[in-house]
């Protein structure tokens, strides 16, 4: 098996620590655990779902409701169930949900999701909020944007309001809109990369790090510039090169005083380490540890995320 690119073995030495490297490792080697969601808006009765699935046996994942596993053999069954192809349930692994359940939307709220497609996300805040209020979702792709818009058809949204736009500009274009905002950047997409596939880093180099930091920097300016005074803001990324995570907010941390990292609600026992206070050398803002670095492992795909609060 090829091995991974060396600068990035150089940031997983830098950032994992030696107890938790072997099963670190071990997950770039070995395809991973399925998970999936129920979706309420196409599947009210969660029970009728897992009988539809038989002869697959999903063990649900303890601490959230309507969130199942099953092993990587299974893939291919359940992608192509029609309980998959309805809507009635969502393949998304369970860091990406945890974006989701950080960013805590409610019914008749106003949310923005700052970077779409293909939807997996929105499709979740939509059914936290119950399809009641507004969601807004943009992505600047236009095949991306269709490809977001058959999809929260299929999952049953319908409180959305799909902008083909470059976020970036919406911050200044509606300032102080949003109670809620989620930025799951684009990113140089590390937590893809798997040794079975050289290909999945054919487009990752150092250079494309530092390209996305800097989109990043200023989609994170524009989604604190939506939200509403004592609003929330997730900001997320698939990457664990710290210049595309903490790095990107401790720029924004120092060059603004309204807003602050504050600790996650974290509802399932994830592995992951806390955010990082410094990083190669230069001091971070201390309270970057609060953010989260949820792990490759064999059923959890590596993501970055942090909570900040907008002053009321
Ligand atoms: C990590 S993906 C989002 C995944 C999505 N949240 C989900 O859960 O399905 C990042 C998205 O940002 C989009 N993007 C790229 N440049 C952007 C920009 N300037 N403004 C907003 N979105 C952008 C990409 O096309 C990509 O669809």
């Amino acid at each position: 098996m090829p091995p991974l690119p060396p600068a990035f073995s150089d940031v997983l030495d830098a950032l994992i620590p030696s107890d938790l490297r072997p099963r670190v490792d071990a997950s770039y080697t070995a395809p991973k655990a399925v998970v999936f969601r129920i979706n309420p808006l196409r599947a009210p009765d969660a029970a009728a779902v897992l009988t539809a699935l038989a002869p697959l046996r999903p063990e649900p994942v303890a601490g959230v409701e309507g969130v199942f596993r099953l092993p990587a053999d299974d893939r291919d069954a359940l992608t192509h169930h029609p309980m998959a192809t309805d809507g009635s349930l969502y393949i998304q692994g369970v860091a990406s949900m945890a974006a989701v359940w950080a960013l805590q939307p409610q019914p008749g709220e106003e949310v923005l999701d700052l970077a779409a497609a293909p939807g997996g996300k929105t499709a979740l805040i939509a059914a936290s909020m119950a399809n009641q209020g507004r969601l807004a979702a943009v992505e600047p792709v236009r095949a991306r944007f269709f490809r977001l818009k058959a999809n929260l058809q299929r999952l049953g949204v319908r409180n959305a309001q799909l902008y083909l736009k470059d976020g970036a500009q919406v911050g200044r274009l509606v300032p102080g809109r949003f109670d809620r905002v989620l930025l799951d950047a684009p990113c140089s997409s590390e937590a893809q990369f798997t040794r079975l596939d050289p290909t999945s880093w054919a487009h990752w180099s150092p250079k494309k790090v530092r390209a996305s930091a800097a989109l990043q920097s200023r989609l994170l300016r524009s989604a604190a510039d939506a939200l509403k005074p004592g609003g929330v803001l997730i900001y997320g990324t698939c990457s664990l090169s710290p210049e595309e995570d903490e790095c990107v907010l401790d720029a924004l941390l120092r060059e603004r005083d309204d807003l602050w990292p504050e600790p996650l609600p974290w509802p399932v026992d994830l592995p992951a380490l806390p955010g990082l206070t410094a990083w190669r050398q230069q001091p971070l803002h201390p309270d970057l540890t609060l953010a989260r670095r949820v792990l490759p492992t064999e059923w959890t795909d590596a993501f970055f995320l942090c909570r900040l609060r907008k002053r009321g």
